[in-house]
């Protein structure tokens, strides 16, 4: 079986973070694994505190798995702040990690900042360029690009400008703009679009932590790049056409919809 490691924050909730994150490994038939950096007190309408776990221990997790485990894919989530990302980056490089996967958590759909603002600077320079794919958000992209976005040919440029910084590939998501949800990959030589229609719903709680860990998986599994996306996309689409409310304000995405559908359970 393939092994994917999450090196991310705790969602008390369970829709976002390292929770979304094994949920979507086991979906896709990877065994999941964690390496926590914060713990979050999140639920459906927001974040309420926020627990950093040492360097120490970053450190320790980290080291545990790759000293004992062949990994064969990892995504990095929450990262809150700069000595968290220093000791990933410098843990993570005494190993051959593979198909890393960045997923630039900045900024919740609720408001908060999980990553705090002095550490950006920190996140571009150590985290971008070990990436094998960096998945921002339109948000994300800005700050990463330093310039506004406001439709496909400014995604276009920031993909492009992103792998510049380092990173193998870099896939700009707009979930966040208008019209159909549409993500887009720049490889290096060409850009490649993945679209799918707009889901009217509310509840699209860690969509971002859901299709970084699904590419993740793809990547661990041995397909390509644009496959691994493909694939993802299809994943997060039918997560989101099934997501549904669990308390009084943004709901998850359903992971296991597929699953319980074949047993009869839905
Ligand atoms: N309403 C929607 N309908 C269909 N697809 C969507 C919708 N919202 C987001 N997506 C897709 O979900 C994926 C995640 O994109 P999004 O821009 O929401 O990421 P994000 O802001 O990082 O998410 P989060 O921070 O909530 O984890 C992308 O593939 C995007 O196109
Ligand atoms: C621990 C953690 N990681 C990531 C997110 C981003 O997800 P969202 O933007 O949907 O709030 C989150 N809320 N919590």
């Amino acid at each position: 079986m393939k092994k994917v490691l999450t090196i991310a924050g705790s969602d008390s909730c369970g829709g976002a973070g390292i929770q979304a994150d094994l949920k979507t490994f086991s979906a896709h038939g990877v065994y999941g694994m964690s390496v926590i950096t914060a713990v979050t007190a999140q639920n459906t309408q927001g974040v309420f505190g926020v627990q950093d776990i040492s360097e120490e221990i970053i450190m320790n997790q980290i080291e545990v798995i790759f000293d004992d485990i062949e990994v064969d894919a990892v995504k990095i989530g929450m990262v809150s702040k700069t000595e968290t990302i220093k000791v990933i980056h410098d843990t993570l490089r005494k190993y051959p990690y593979k198909n890393l996967v960045v997923d630039p958590v900045m900024v919740s759909k609720s408001g908060y900042h999980l990553l705090q603002p002095d550490a950006k600077k920190a996140l571009i320079h150590y985290l971008i360029p070990m990436a094998t794919l960096v998945t921002p958000n339109i948000l994300e992209a800005e700050v990463i690009t330093g310039k506004r976005i406001t439709g496909y040919k400014d995604m276009e440029k920031a993909a492009v400008e992103i792998h510049q910084m380092g990173a193998q590939y870099a896939l700009i998501k707009g979930g966040h703009l208008e019209g159909d949800a549409m993500d887009i990959l720049f490889d290096g030589k060409n850009v490649t679009s993945f679209n799918s229609p707009r889901i009217s719903t509310e509840n699209t709680h860690g969509t971002g932590c859901t299709l970084s860990s699904a590419i993740a998986s793809n990547l661990a599994k041995g397909h390509s790049i644009k496959e691994a996306i493909e694939l993802a996309k299809n994943y997060i689409t039918m997560a989101i056409e099934h997501s549904f409310s669990i308390g009084k304000g943004v709901g998850p995405t359903h992971h296991f919809y597929q699953l319980y559908k074949n047993a009869g359970l839905l």
